[in-house]
């Protein structure tokens, strides 16, 4: 990276570029619109259950960390086929070990959104 020098102007066009990259990545990927899905579920189903602010920060972290971590994913797929279009093994690990990232994130974010919400849903049926 050449040193460049610090304006206000470069750093706004970065924040353009990487929201672009996120409108890009939710348009494009079937994998961002469920993850948006879910968050959208999680974030109304917060609000009725009234989430506290403790609550409201595991399960910002466990939906931003799930949607990075497929941010990524994404990216390294892209550059995979963008490299080697053709089947390759180290392309197969490479895509495998990106795509385990993801699924590590969900699954804590499940076990984090079920410790959270299943004792409020249970709550709400059974002491009404
Ligand atoms: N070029 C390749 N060579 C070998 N195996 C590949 C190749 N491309 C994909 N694969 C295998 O297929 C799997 C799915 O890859 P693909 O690029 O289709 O991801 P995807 O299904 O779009 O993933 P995601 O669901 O995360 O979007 C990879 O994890 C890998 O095992």
């Amino acid at each position: 990276m050449k040193p460049t020098k610090f304006s206000i102007h470069s750093r706004m066009q970065s924040f353009k570029y990487a929201f672009q990259g996120l409108i890009t990545f939710f348009q494009k990927e079937h994998n961002a619109k469920i993850h948006l899905f879910c968050a959208l579920l999680t974030v109304i189903v917060g609000i009725i259950t009234q989430l506290s602010p403790l609550e409201w920060i595991v399960i910002s972290f466990s939906i931003s960390s799930v949607i990075t971590t497929e941010l990524i994913n994404t990216s390294i797929e892209g550059i995979a086929d963008f490299i080697s279009p053709e089947r390759n093994q180290a392309i197969k690990q490479i895509k495998d070990i990106a795509a385990a990232a993801v699924l590590i994130t969900a699954i804590s974010s499940a076990i984090a959104g079920g410790i959270i919400f299943i004792p409020k849903i249970l709550e709400a049926i059974f002491l009404p």
